[in-house]
């Protein structure tokens, strides 16, 4: 691991610092008057100098005071605090939806305010713009509609999205997250209500990865749903009809990333959320020939792959012994059977052995444990079925009771999108299952969906558990000053990195050595001391320094596998002659930091 200072703590004054050498250069500014105060890239409310009112013709459009962006950030903080105070006792939901609508009036208003919020109160906040609400916002997308964001393609496009794509205000997008909102978290087809999980996506990547708000891009690929419910909604904003298959589907998509990587062809492209045949499918369609990934598949793998290796260190062994570790992973769609891979072929690294890789997985799906002897076999499943008769009496389709008793696992890991399927029973089964130090991994969004609850893990499982899960929870306390560690296995400690570090680097393509390049760097990010405590990922306070590592780790491999073209004025050569140190510096140099920048020149 470098030696670097933690970015643990974001108080201001000390990341002023860090990124005072990025603060962007005087910006001219077109707009003039009520334009520029409707614009929240450029609007600044009450903190527009004297000068700037003068000059943008905003005198008189605004209160006479100024009032500085400290003030304005601690007013805004005292009004969420309020309303925290006020909504206490109303029902979960209700308080959740209240604070997402503070957060986003301030983002449709005033950006730089929002992401300033955002980044030093990351862990209030990411529950609020990311899961879980963010699952709860898209239920509601259509009733909580009142400013657009980002951008809609819908089956009525076809043969418009070449220009429709010039319609975007912005000369310049680095990064897209793209959804059809066919598999929204765990909770299914949401047709165009999906665009909430671009939208909270791409706030991670700029308080994350610091990327210029002004340069993303979320987009709604909109070909129908069939989600009976949201046909029959009055209020429901999508296109009204089945959604679209076959051929159909997959020339909507190609005319989409045809007029992206036209006008920008040096965007990244993160696919999110589309159900699985399509996220493997357009995966395998588009990334040897554009800069794009699929979080869900890859992301994911690279979090969980992450976690399982962390969990071997707790449990007092070295990452040799990880071969060896008996991984139970529940659910075998695209995040299941993409953490599956990445697993399956880090032991055939270790080992230096493809044939036997894959034995100490286990794997089910709705129906139960996947064997060779399933009927209709999914290609993509078919590498990790079981032989049937590798355990006495493991039959095809054993429920997960059975399969925790027969292979008494080290880890459960589920990836099912079904709320409780690690029951009591499962739980209990996995305490007697031998291991030194069980790891649960609940890692279904959102929090309704967890295969578990944090409180239940540690109380059916034993306290000596490893506990991570895809939605926050709280620690939990298990008495006598001992904490249960709760981790958040989620994606967002390594997309942000992979798109940045991708953007960069200038990749052409994002290749497996680049994922494998992030997925380490999260691994050997932990002291041995934190490993120890069960704790396996990096607090969410210090994302944009993890992001920062990780960034620069996949720069590198981008580099070694020479697919690497520049970025800016720096090119190839330049970033091959880099150190380590310097690859991180570079990265965070790029990284956009939210402070007001001058909106004209000086005198
Ligand atoms: N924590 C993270 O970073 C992260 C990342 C990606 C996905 N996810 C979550 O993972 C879940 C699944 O995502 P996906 O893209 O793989 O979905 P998917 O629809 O492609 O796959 C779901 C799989 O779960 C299986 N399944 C359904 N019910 C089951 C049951 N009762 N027992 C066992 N298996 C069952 C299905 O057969 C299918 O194989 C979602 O809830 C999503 O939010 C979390
Ligand atoms: O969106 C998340 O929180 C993680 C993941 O991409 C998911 O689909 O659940
Ligand atoms: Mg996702």
């Amino acid at each position: 691991m470098w030696n670097l200072t933690r970015f643990a703590s974001s108080r201001l004054s000390r990341t002023r610092r860090l990124f005072s050498s990025v603060i962007p250069g005087p910006c001219i500014v077109h707009k003039r008057g009520t334009d520029i105060l409707h614009d929240p890239w450029f609007n600044k409310d009450t903190g527009f100098p004297l000068t700037e009112r003068d000059r943008l013709g905003l005198r008189g459009l605004l209160p006479p005071r100024v009032i500085s962006f400290e003030q304005q950030y601690d007013r805004f903080m005292e009004s969420y605090h309020s309303l925290e105070k006020n909504t206490k006792g109303q029902p979960d939901g209700v308080v959740a939806l209240a604070k997402w609508r503070i957060l986003n009036r301030l983002h449709d208003r005033n950006e730089t305010l929002y992401y300033r919020v955002l980044m030093d109160n990351i862990k209030d906040f990411a529950p609020i713009i990311y899961t879980p609400t963010v699952g709860l916002v898209c239920q509601n997308y259509s009733g909580l509609f009142r400013r657009p964001r980002g951008m809609y393609f819908s089956a009525k496009d076809k043969g418009e999205m070449m220009s429709m794509i010039y319609n975007w205000p912005a000369q310049h997008v680095d990064m897209i997250v793209l959804t059809d909102g066919s598999r929204i978290l765990g909770l299914g087809d949401l047709g165009v209500q999906g665009i909430g999980i671009p939208i909270g996506k791409l706030d991670m990547y700029v308080a994350a990865a610091g990327i210029n708000p002004q340069h993303v891009l979320p987009v709604m690929l909109d070909v129908g749903t069939n989600n009976q419910k949201l046909l029959e909604d009055r209020l429901y904003l999508g296109l009204r009809q089945p959604r679209l298959e076959g051929e159909e589907y997959l020339e909507i998509v190609d005319e989409f990333i045809e007029a992206v990587f036209t006008r920008w062809p040096k965007a990244i492209v993160q696919f999110e959320d589309f159900q699985m045949k399509w996220a493997f499918e357009t995966l395998d369609r588009y990334r040897k020939k554009f800069c794009m990934f699929n979080d869900d598949i890859q992301g994911t793998a690279g979090v969980a792959l992450a976690g399982l290796l962390g969990t071997v260190r707790a449990q007092g062994r070295t990452l040799a012994d990880f071969p060896d570790q008996k991984i139970v992973v529940v659910g075998a769609g695209s995040a299941g059977l993409g953490v599956l891979s990445m697993a399956v072929q880090a032991v055939a690294r270790m080992t230096g052995k493809n044939e036997t890789a894959a034995q100490n997985f286990f794997l089910l799906d709705k129906d139960g444990l996947i064997t060779k002897e399933r009927k209709n076999l999914d290609p993509a499943a078919a590498p990790f079925a079981k032989d049937p008769g590798q355990i006495v009496g493991l039959r095809e389709g054993a429920s997960l009771l059975e399969v925790v008793k027969k292979v008494k696992p080290d880890v459960l890991l589920g990836l099912s999108g079904v709320g409780g399927v690690f029951s009591e029973e499962v739980l209990k089964a996995l305490r007697e299952s031998g291991s030194t130090r069980p790891a649960i991994f609940a890692m279904s969004n959102p929090t309704m969906n967890a295969e578990c609850t944090a409180a239940d893990a540690f109380k059916h499982a034993g306290e000596n558990i490893v506990f991570a899960s895809g939605s926050p929870f709280e620690n939990i306390n298990l008495g006598n000053g001992k904490v249960g560690y709760v981790n958040q296995a989620n994606n967002m400690y390594l997309f942000p990195g992979i798109g940045l570090g991708s953007l960069v680097s200038g990749a052409r393509f994002i290749t497996d050595g680049m994922l494998q390049a992030a997925a380490e760097c999260l691994a050997s990010y932990m002291t041995d001391e934190e490993i120890q405590k069960g704790i396996l990922y990096p607090s969410i306070d210090s994302i944009r320094h993890i992001t920062a590592e990780v960034g620069a780790s996949v720069l590198r491999a981008a580099v070694a596998e020479e697919v690497a073209e520049g970025h800016g004025d720096v090119g190839p050569k330049e970033l091959a002659h880099m150190s380590k140190e310097e690859t991180v510096e570079y990265v965070f140099r790029n990284m956009w930091y939210p402070i007001y920048s001058p909106l004209v020149q000086e005198k």
